[in-house]
């Protein structure tokens, strides 16, 4: 036999509807009372009862049979319901299920096919206790209190069937119906306030649809109990069945666009940070030329005074030719900045020496995005400490440690440039070479460092007594050089000679030191004819020993 709901008393003379509705079911009677009139089936509403939970009909009345098109009561009741029920009809019966078991009536509107053609009925659900506890529902098809025309059919059913939540609410916000898409929700019988993570937000949003007939709001609140982030569109409308005040909510998850804004909120945020934090000085141009982002690094390397926001939307060009007095040479700043914008050129870097010394090297990157300019970013670093520490190292590279005068590298590197020139046919030069004499024994006798002190005086001497233009060179140990461009063999002469006697009285008079010495010079000049810079080294080697050996201290020519 096929489950069957709480039958009345014996006693009980009222008609119970249970059991008028058992009687005329042809699978229930009571023994001891006669079959009573099939009232129901004289009623021209369908009434019908339903076992949500095994998806079975147990009861149908004569205008039930017609509204669900079956032949016999028998061939309604072994329907199979399970095969041709969707997802969002199991659903929604699911949640009158729960509705019915607190013990709520539902009033709510349905559209059948019975036949496939779609019928429109306003249905008034109540729970049926059975004897094993659970809850059969009995329906009563009333009829429809809201005239449903062709269109008003139509537009009931694309709310059913929309993936938008639908709900309506009383101006209490207490639920009064929901579409398919919103029972998934499973919020249970939840109230406005109750639906949403934030109930103060929801309270006040009731608020002020209280005070505006037909106001139209909208809102993006958290779910309640859940991660998820709903839009809500919400309006203020009146109920066609009772004329009072009604709320349409329509909700939409938009949780993955939150997330997607989130992320994108953070990668900004981020990027920001890292800009910040950038020691390098930055300026993003729209293609207008106006600025979009600078960095502190760029407000500090032009001291600017203000914020790096408050550059934002100013114009790069008269920002440019304003800060032209920054600069040694305020042009090339600005027609560099011209011709890159022109797009002369791609990614450029560049050096600029500013009026206060600093070193600043100027990156240039055309931003391009779909193959179109659409602004430039200029990178400005401070390079003034890296210049310096190379111009330092240079210098180390071309000077002699011990007596601070220019080195053999240097030395080559010059007399090269002085050889060129006069083989250019530029006016002459000469080079001298000079060697302390009896130097080992000065060593010898009072010790390295000593020797070392003969080598500064010299060197200091040399320092002192030469032309801007000449180049005195330490070459080796006790091996001294000097090149003397615009230099005619006369006064080259001269100049030795005298170089010779300064030496020899600063050794003298030298209080540091506990010897004297005296040097030999060899003299030369620069030949056009001359193959290498050796053939001249040569020379003035030859002229410097020609000198030892004609007793030292003096100066010997070769020319
Ligand atoms: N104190 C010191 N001595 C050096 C340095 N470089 C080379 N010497 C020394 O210079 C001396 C050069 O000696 P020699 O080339 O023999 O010639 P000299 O003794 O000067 O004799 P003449 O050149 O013939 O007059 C050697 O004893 C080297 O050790 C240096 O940097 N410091």
């Amino acid at each position: 036999m096929k489950q069957g709901p709480t039958t009345g008393t014996p006693h009980d003379t009222t008609p119970h509807p249970c059991a008028l509705i058992m009687t005329s079911s042809h699978h229930l009677s009571l023994p001891d009372q006669p079959p009573p009139e099939p009232l129901l089936d004289r009623l021209q509403t369908p009434v019908w009862i339903f076992d949500i939970e095994r998806e079975r009909m147990h009861y149908a009345n004569a205008a039930a049979l017609r509204l669900w098109n079956a032949p016999t009561i028998d061939a309604l009741l072994d329907r199979d319901w399970s095969s041709t029920m969707s997802d969002a009809s199991r659903q929604r019966l699911a949640d009158y299920r729960s509705r019915l078991q607190r013990g709520e009536h539902i009033d709510e509107h349905w559209t059948f096919y019975p036949g496939g053609q779609a019928v429109s009925l306003h249905c008034r659900c109540s729970g049926l206790p059975l004897e094993d506890g659970r809850i059969e529902m009995l329906v009563e098809g009333l009829e429809s209190d809201i005239l449903l025309d062709a269109s008003s059919l139509r537009a009931l059913e694309a709310v059913r069937h929309i993936p938008l939540m639908v709900s309506v609410f009383d101006a209490a916000g207490q639920l009064l119906v929901r579409n398919p898409a919103a029972l998934e929700l499973e919020r249970g019988n939840a109230s406005f306030v109750d639906a949403f993570e934030d109930p103060d937000q929801a309270r006040q949003l009731l608020q002020r649809l209280e005070h505006q007939a037909n106001c139209l709001l909208e809102a993006v609140m958290r779910v309640k109990g859940d991660s998820r982030w709903h839009h809500l569109d919400l309006c203020r409308t009146t109920d066609p069945k009772t004329s009072r005040a009604m709320i349409v909510m329509g909700e939409l998850d938009i949780t993955r666009r939150k997330d997607l804004e989130h992320a994108q909120l953070l990668a900004k945020r981020q990027l920001e940070v890292v800009i910040e934090s950038l020691d390098v000085g930055l300026l993003l141009e729209d293609e207008r030329r106006n600025v979009i982002v600078a960095n502190q690094a760029f407000c500090d390397i032009f001291a600017i005074d203000a914020l790096p926001d408050t550059l934002v939307g100013m114009d790069c060009r008269e920002a440019a030719h304003a800060a032209k007095p920054a600069f040694r040479d305020p042009e090339r700043f600005v027609a560099r900045i011209e011709a890159l914008v022109a797009g002369e050129q791609g990614q450029a870097r560049d050096i600029l020496a500013m009026a206060d010394d600093r070193f600043l090297e100027r990156c240039y990157t055309p931003v391009i995005v779909d193959q179109r300019h659409r602004g430039h970013l200029w990178g400005y670093r401070d390079i003034t400490r890296q210049k310096r520490r190379e111009a330092d190292w240079a210098l180390q590279a071309s000077t002699d440690a011990l007596t601070g005068l220019a080195n053999r590298r240097a030395f080559d590197e010059n007399a090269r440039k002085v050889a060129a020139a006069v083989k250019a046919g530029e006016s002459p030069a000469a080079l001298l070479m000079i060697d302390i004499d009896r130097f080992k024994a000065i060593n010898d006798t009072f010790g390295h460092a000593e020797g070392d002190k003969a080598l500064c005086l010299l060197a200091d001497t040399l320092k002192g007594k030469l032309r801007d233009d000449d180049l005195p060179c330490r070459t080796s140990g006790e091996e001294f050089m000097v090149i003397m461009p615009n230099m005619s063999p006369e006064v080259a002469e001269g100049v030795a000679q005298r170089l010779r006697i300064q030496i020899a009285e600063r050794a003298i008079a030298a209080e540091a030191l506990p010897f004297h010495f005296t040097v030999s010079i060899g003299l030369t000049g620069f030949k056009a004819s001359d193959a290498s810079l050796e053939a001249l080294i040569r020379r003035a080697d030859a002229a410097m020993y020609q000198a030892k050996h004609e007793g030292r201290d003096r100066v010997a020519t070769r020319w």
